[in-house]
């Protein structure tokens, strides 16, 4: 590996400002973690800095959103799961912060606050630039080594990200570093056909991933669902309806629909979208081809669809899927989620992405069905794109400057 690694490296009673990705799905009326698959995965990390200062910086969800919230709950759960009291401190750099690290003994762990509640946080830039932050230059003078762990976090070019490991020593924690080794497998020699799967919402990365993955050869055909494939109709010039035309609207994607189109003009045979779509009509899941959609909000493939669509994925070696087929939250349009990943289980190698999607298939039983559930849903697919990512680059960066 390019980069040093906290299993090489000893931090006895040093302070160490440990990154995690903790932004978990919440349920915000209540603040309550709905899943903390990823506080397990990072929890051996946490755990193997039992004889340092530990500094836990994270963030949760992204400004705007309705579960973007302080951290508390964080801080309880991650003490629950390693048995060690676990302080919380709502924030990040101020004296507050700065003089609670400077009186924290060996064995304690600190967590401050959501790391984006600082604008800097929010911006993407070069690691040079990210050395020049308030936010990256307060950090790094509260600790003495910088540990990323945060693989869900890799492919953001965020202050924390790519600025901390130029400001100080880095090293790749324990779940960065199972992450990119055994990611890695899966790009030297994935069995044929490869076939991804893009749901969820977030159509920029997926937009990327699907153009990246055609156009290197990676993938042989890419399945777009969930609000992904809205925008690929509206780039046919298909009428999404209101509400989903309304939903693009909100979350900045009307702008994608360009980039959907360059994709569908190059590799339209390639691309494979469900011809059918469900809607909800008052309490009633409603069946329409995509030529036909009503003004009703589009929340799941349509059941003809979804055996299209898992017919080709059986007939897939490789599955990478990343992000839900629709609102599987409620029931009535869960079926799309729930079959397409069953089908995607049943691939000789399957690897999956995306903190719902795990936690949907967690819900199912099926976890141990696939290859690899990784705790990145972007970061997952981008490794799988083929590009470096800009947490590993950063990493690496550290190590000809430090070690
Ligand atoms: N058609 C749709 N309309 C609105 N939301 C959708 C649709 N399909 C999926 N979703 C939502 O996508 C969300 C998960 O997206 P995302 O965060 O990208 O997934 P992951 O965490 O697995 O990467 C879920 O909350 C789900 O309700
Ligand atoms: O959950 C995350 O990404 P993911 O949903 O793609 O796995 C990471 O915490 C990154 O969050 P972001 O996509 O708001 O930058």
């Amino acid at each position: 590996m390019k980069f040093a690694t906290l299993t090489e490296t000893e931090t006895a009673g040093q302070t160490v400002l440990l990154r995690v990705d903790f932004n978990s799905p919440i349920d915000p009326a209540s603040n309550t973690i709905l899943d903390d698959k990823r506080f397990r995965e990072h929890a051996p990390t946490v755990q193997a800095l039992g004889d340092a200062k530990c500094v836990v910086i994270t963030h949760q969800s992204r400004p705007q959103k309705k579960d973007f919230t302080t951290l508390e709950a964080h801080a309880a759960r991650l003490e629950r799961l390693i048995g060690r009291p676990v302080t919380y401190l709502d924030d990040i750099f101020g004296r507050c912060a700065r003089e609670a690290v400077a009186e924290m003994d060996i064995g304690d762990v600190l967590m401050l606050e959501n790391v984006r509640f600082n604008a800097e946080e929010n911006l993407k830039m070069s690691g040079a630039d990210a050395l020049g932050t308030h936010l990256v230059r307060n950090l790094a003078q509260m600790g003495d080594i910088y540990v990323n762990d945060a693989f869900g976090t890799a492919h953001r070019s965020q202050p924390t990200i790519v600025g901390l490991p130029l400001a100080m020593p880095a090293v790749a924690g324990l779940l960065m570093e199972k992450e990119i080794a055994t990611l890695s497998r899966v790009l030297s020699g994935a069995p044929g056909p490869v076939t991804f799967v893009l749901g969820g919402t977030k159509v920029d990365d997926s937009l990327d991933v699907a153009a990246n993955v055609l156009s290197g050869g990676i993938a042989d055909r890419v399945i777009a669902v969930g609000v992904v494939a809205n925008v690929f109709y509206k780039a046919q010039g298909l009428n999404i309806g209101a509400p989903s035309e309304d939903l693009l609207r909100k979350l900045g994607y009307l702008s994608e629909v360009e980039k959907a189109g360059d994709i569908l003009a190059k590799f339209g045979d390639q691309v494979i979208l469900p011809e059918t779509v469900a809607v909800r009509d008052g309490e009633f899941r409603d069946e329409c081809p995509v030529t036909a959609i009503p003004d009703l909000p589009v929340l799941d493939c349509g059941l003809d669809s979804i055996g299209q669509l898992t017919d080709v994925i059986r007939k897939s070696g490789t599955v990478v899927l990343n992000g839900p087929a629709g609102v599987f939250e409620d029931s009535l349009f869960a079926t799309g989620t729930n079959e397409i990943l069953r089908a995607a289980s049943a691939a000789e190698f399957s690897v999956v992405g995306g903190g719902h999607t795990a936690a949907v298939i967690e819900s199912m039983g099926i976890d141990k069905k696939f290859s690899h559930i990784s705790t990145g849903g972007g970061a997952c697919i981008q490794f799988l794109t083929g590009r470096t990512l800009p947490a590993v680059e950063a990493l690496a960066a550290s190590k000809a400057r430090f070690w």
